[in-house]
């Protein structure tokens, strides 16, 4: 990794308001990062549009700024029953949002929207990669649109997870499958994520442009006409969804559902889509219509939120194409990681 990216990540920590004391040492050649640590453990992943660069561990000296003294008491065990008092107290709460990794159709260059296809096997190792990601910070809620690509990625990605807690997709389409699909262990539900699976959640419905191919339909219909109906905010494909009318279920079931999750402390993972993401991060960050236009979101890139206080803190993200997604974690995740380190050697 260059030390350009390093930079990078150091100022994009520093822009979250850590304090980083940080040196740069060569080693054989390489450029790496080693920061001098007295505390915390920083996952520092740099991601590139549709490629990783390799996963950087290093302590770090993350004095965390002010607006984040109120540190909730570590998880004395990582498991649910001691967290729920700290994550009172803390009232903060880890939300990650990945896109599914690569499908049958995106490898094809097709428009996918609502076709339910499954994952490339690119698009399996790219779920494997983002949990081992994510594998350190704490998930009690899965939410995935109603399309297997999201839900495979959901599940594969959780296979890395230091917890080792079962994601168990709920069955509540009926009475029966409610009854059928019962656990009658509490031991064993403890060690259990519930996984919800929404269709308001759902890839944008591409209308009539869905098993077209997108450079054909470049060509056909021109490019500006097509980047107008994949990135605009309001203008649909034809007999389609804008980004608007998919925001419109997207980001009500967040409000509806989700973000009364985070209120009350538990962490959450939303595995979806590229539109419908776009729509819900829209929301997170308050990008205008003009913005959002910009807004790209990689296969399978975890992106990382604190929920503090009503209000969602970027932690980590691939903002763009081309520029580094820097992951940190806030003083208190860094507080959990250790204890799972502790727990788990
Ligand atoms: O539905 C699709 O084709 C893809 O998931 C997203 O397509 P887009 O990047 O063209 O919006």
């Amino acid at each position: 990794m260059s030390a350009t990216a390093f930079h990078q990540a150091i100022g994009t920590l520093q822009s979250h308001g850590y304090f980083i004391n940080s040196g740069f040492q060569q080693e054989n050649g390489n450029t790496s990062l080693q920061l001098i640590s007295k505390g915390f453990r920083v996952d520092i992943g740099l991601s590139r549009r549709g490629s990783y660069c390799s996963r950087e561990r290093s302590y770090v000296v993350a004095q965390a700024s002010s607006s984040q003294t109120s540190v909730f008491n570590p998880v004395s065990s990582p498991s649910n029953t001691t967290t729920t008092d700290s994550r009172k107290k803390s009232n903060e709460a880890a939300l990650i949002l990945i896109r599914h990794g690569e499908s049958l159709w995106n490898e094809k260059n097709l428009f996918t929207g609502c076709v339910d296809v499954p994952l490339t096997k690119k698009g399996v190792e790219e779920a494997i990669e983002a949990g081992k990601r994510i594998s350190n910070i704490p998930v009690d809620l899965i939410y995935t649109s109603a399309l297997i690509r999201a839900q495979m990625t959901a599940m594969l990605a959780m296979t890395e997870h230091r917890r080792k807690k079962v994601p168990i997709i709920m069955h509540d389409e009926s009475e029966q499958a409610k009854s059928w699909s019962q656990i009658f262990s509490e031991e064993t539900k403890k060690q259990c994520i519930p996984v919800i699976t929404a269709w308001q959640l759902n890839e944008r419905m591409y209308g009539e442009l869905q098993g077209l191919n997108k450079q054909e339909t470049a060509d056909r219909y021109g490019k500006e006409q097509v980047h107008e109906w994949r990135r605009s905010y309001d203008i649909p494909p034809p007999n389609g969804e804008s980004l608007e009318m998919c925001a419109e279920r997207a980001v009500a079931y967040f409000k509806e559902h989700i973000e009364p999750q985070l209120v009350s402390g538990k962490n959450v993972m939303i595995a979806a889509h590229g539109n419908s993401l776009r729509s819900i991060i829209m929301y997170l960050d308050k990008l205008t219509s003009q913005e959002v236009i910009s807004l790209e979101l990689s296969t399978g890139i975890p992106m990382l939120y604190i929920f503090k206080e009503g209000k969602f803190m970027r932690r980590g993200s691939p903002v763009g194409p081309a520029e580094a997604g820097v992951y940190a974690y806030t003083k208190s995740l860094a507080l959990y990681r250790q204890r799972l380190d502790e727990m788990f050697q």
